[in-house]
């Protein structure tokens, strides 16, 4: 069978920008294939700065299938280019059949329906990323307390204050209390309501100036000071205007009067539901929670998450959350001694409460590899003592890269869900990621977020042609358009310190990262 017969036939997008998405939604057409939901289809085009872990997190929020395929959209950029639909194999992230990796999934043996097996499986990573250069995990050891950082000529670096958001500390001043609380208020609101209508560049937008408002310590009175703040377009300060001379914002109030909008609010917190399903949802008539229950077609993660409906959409107080490391520290000291472990996202920046929790891991000494071996006896023990209750997604992930090193690089996921043993206990999403020893200064920084300051920083460096994702931090990128002709080196990052020092930034501490 040639690549061509094998082509696909439907294909869905996930992380595609509006303008790019319009233009491969044509060549669809041209080229006979049909865009549909995530859930109906294994075949994903995902934006090319994508990898398959960021693919995965952003499908958690999604329609899941147990083993998507993953695409970049070079594909079709190339098929354009060239007017014929190429084979896709080449393009894609996760699955080849020559790298058999690991996935866990559960087992039906009856007599003890925690028990989790390894099965082999075929994915793999198309993009080499973790180790390319020569980091072995030896020389990274011998390198962490003498960081050869390669200077960067100063007439390259973009100026970064009051541009990036990264470049500044998160404001701790909270919201209430905050002179243009109002403002926020709607923003906060708008910026909410775009994700879940599916406009996440104009999220982003409104997130931005809530940011700049933020900051902000007198009371915003006139237009030139709306103007004077910065990431806030013209546009925007139109709103923001509005608010300020009439006390409302007819575009939000437009936006609550939708008869759709509070349903689809409604079914966003679904974990396993992304706004194509919730639009679909709301398409077939479905209205309630209920509807949902009797008579949508949910996938098993869906089910999960409509089971643990309110569990889920209630915030984890930041002491259950030391609870819970807790017990995944204690019980890995048990079972595979000699593991680090921390635990990300909102914790590490220090909120009051997280919506779930991400745990990193690592082996301690930075020398052994993690495994399915060392890792499926954790989530096991985890299992027997009823802390783990229910799984959502297993992946694992292999990037061989080096060849001449021969190093494999392993990042694997598990998401699922816990419960604290005392009796009241709230259901709680819990993800716990195995990080390689050379990728976890980038991946405690990825996971640590927010979200909107790994996008500034991400920024940043393809500013700096360079490339920041959880797996690495590479120079001498070279990129025409989206697209990168040379994958550059990497850097050795041994600390978060590091990534921010070869970026020319201020360090920040998780805390002030919390944009
Ligand atoms: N689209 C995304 C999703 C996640 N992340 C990174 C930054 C996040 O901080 C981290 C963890 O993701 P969460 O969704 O768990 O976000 P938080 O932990 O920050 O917040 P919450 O309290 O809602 O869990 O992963 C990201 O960069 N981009
Ligand atoms: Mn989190």
């Amino acid at each position: 069978m040639t690549d061509d017969t094998c082509l696909p036939q439907t294909v869905s997008f996930l992380r595609v920008g509006k303008r790019r998405l319009e233009i491969f939604q044509k060549a669809c057409i041209k080229f006979g294939l049909t865009i549909v939901d995530h859930n109906q289809n294994s075949f994903i085009l995902v934006d090319d700065e994508l990898d398959f872990i960021s693919a995965n997190k952003a499908l958690k929020s999604s329609s899941l299938l147990s083993s998507p395929i993953f695409i970049r959209t070079q594909w079709l950029s190339d098929s354009i280019k060239q007017n014929k639909l190429l084979s896709h194999q080449p393009y894609i992230l996760n699955a080849t059949i020559s790298q058999p990796i690991s996935t866990i999934t559960e087992t039906s043996n009856p007599t003890n329906k925690n028990e989790i097996v390894i099965e082999r499986s075929s994915l793999k990573r198309e993009r080499s990323i973790s180790s390319s250069a020569s980091d072995t995990d030896d020389e990274i050891n011998s390198k962490k307390h003498n960081i050869d950082i390669q200077p960067i000529q100063p007439g390259e670096l973009p100026r970064t204050a009051g541009k990036w958001l990264c470049s500044e500390a998160s404001s701790s001043t909270p919201v209430v209390g905050n002179p243009n609380e109002k403002i926020i208020e709607k923003l906060r609101e708008m910026s909410k309501l775009y994700l879940i209508t599916n406009d996440k560049g104009r999220s982003i937008a409104y997130q931005k100036a809530i940011e700049a408002l933020k900051r902000c310590t007198h009371p915003i009175r006139t237009y030139e000071e709306i103007k004077s703040l910065p990431y806030v377009k013209q546009s925007l300060a139109d709103k923001i205007w509005e608010i300020i001379r009439t006390n409302g914002l007819v575009k939000l109030s437009a936006f609550q009067s939708r008869d759709d909008v509070a349903t689809l609010a409604l079914f966003a917190g679904v974990w396993g539901a992304g706004t194509e399903t919730t639009k679909q949802w709301f398409a077939q008539g479905f209205r309630t929670l209920d509807d949902l229950r009797k008579r949508a077609r949910l996938t098993r993660t869906q089910q999960i998450g409509l089971k643990y409906y309110n569990d889920f959409n209630t915030r984890i107080p930041r002491d259950e959350v030391t609870r819970i490391e807790t017990i995944v520290k204690r019980t890995a000291d048990e079972v595979v001694p000699g593991l680090m472990i921390e635990t990300c996202g909102s914790y590490r920046r220090l909120k009051p409460s997280c919506g779930d929790i991400d745990i990193l891991i690592t082996f301690k000494d930075g020398k052994r590899h993690l495994h399915e071996s060392v890792l499926a006896p954790l989530i096991d023990k985890l299992k027997d003592i009823g802390f783990l209750t229910d799984d959502l997604i297993n992946h694992s992930e292999t990037s061989s890269s080096s060849s001449s090193t021969g190093h494999i690089s392993e990042q694997m996921t598990y998401f699922g869900v816990c419960r604290l043993p005392e009796t009241g206990s709230l259901h709680r999403r819990i993800d716990l990621i195995f990080i390689p020893a050379n990728e976890w200064a980038c991946s405690l920084l990825y996971f640590t977020g927010s979200a909107m300051f790994n996008r500034s920083m991400r920024r940043l460096a393809r500013r700096l042609n360079m490339s920041l994702s959880q797996h690495g931090l590479y120079h001498g990128v070279v990129r025409k358009g989206v697209e990168k002709i040379n994958t550059g080196q990497a850097l050795n990052t041994p600390t978060e310190e590091s990534i921010f020092q070869y970026l020319n930034l201020p360090y920040r501490p998780p805390e002030d990262r919390d944009h």
